[in-house]
């Protein structure tokens, strides 16, 4: 069974509550969802394998330890997905990234899938998979699902705020991806919406309503 982290740090933790907040801003929202992505990519990528190299500093020679050079690639869930790729960047500015379309149909809640582009090595790869909000899991069950039928075999699942269903969902479909969580929140709404959750996290970031 993998591991589902919830995150304690109180960075995360305070830049989640001004997110949270109705009177914050598109243009002050965008920035914390990206400090709060490079913030969480720092946990999430606690356990890459490191190596020992052999280089010269000023003084003398010495063994430091670099990353092994696994092939990493992030996988945003568009829209809201892609405001949290340039925070994970700038934590492993090395990877590929690779592009989910799916939206949730507002009626059925089901994820309707509109595109998928990603790198051509991505099976060989160690995937992130990012998106702001986790509610009923549909679409990221399903995206991850996506990313098996490639062969992608080792995934992580990074999320904001997640409702309790979502976290069961995933755990129940997908019980090898480690799972990052910023706040585990109460629960869905009737049409859907995590509570207290943040609202639509896509039209937050982007400034669509
Ligand atoms: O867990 P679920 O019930 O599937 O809900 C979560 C999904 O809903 C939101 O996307 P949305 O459909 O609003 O698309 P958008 O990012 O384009 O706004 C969110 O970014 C997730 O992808
Ligand atoms: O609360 C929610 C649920 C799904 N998608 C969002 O953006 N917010
Ligand atoms: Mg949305």
């Amino acid at each position: 069974m993998a591991k589902v982290m919830i995150m304690e740090h109180p960075l995360i933790q305070h830049k989640i509550g001004w997110i949270r907040k109705s009177d914050t801003g598109s243009r002050d929202f965008r920035e914390m969802v990206g400090e709060i992505a490079m913030l969480m990519c720092y946990e999430a990528t606690r356990n890459l394998e490191l190596e020992d190299i052999e280089i010269e500093t000023p003084i003398c020679a010495t063994t430091v330890k670099g990353l092994k050079g696994k092939k990493l690639a992030v996988v945003p869930i568009l829209r809201a997905g892609l405001g949290m790729v340039d925070g994970m960047l700038a934590m492993i500015p090395a990877a590929k990234v690779g592009h989910i379309g799916l939206y949730r149909d507002p009626k059925t809640l089901e994820p309707v899938e509109y595109y998928c582009k990603l790198p051509e090595d991505c099976s060989e790869r160690e995937v992130f998979v990012v998106d702001p909000m986790l509610a009923t899991g549909g679409s990221a069950v399903a995206a991850i699902q996506m990313l098996k039928d490639k062969g992608v075999r080792n995934i992580h699942f990074l999320c904001i705020i997640a409702a309790p269903e979502g976290l069961e969902a995933m755990k129940a479909a997908h019980p090898d991806v480690d799972i990052y969580i910023g706040a585990l929140d109460e629960k869905l709404n009737d049409h859907g919406y995590i509570v207290p959750g943040l609202g639509d996290a896509g039209d937050r970031i982007f400034g669509t309503k």
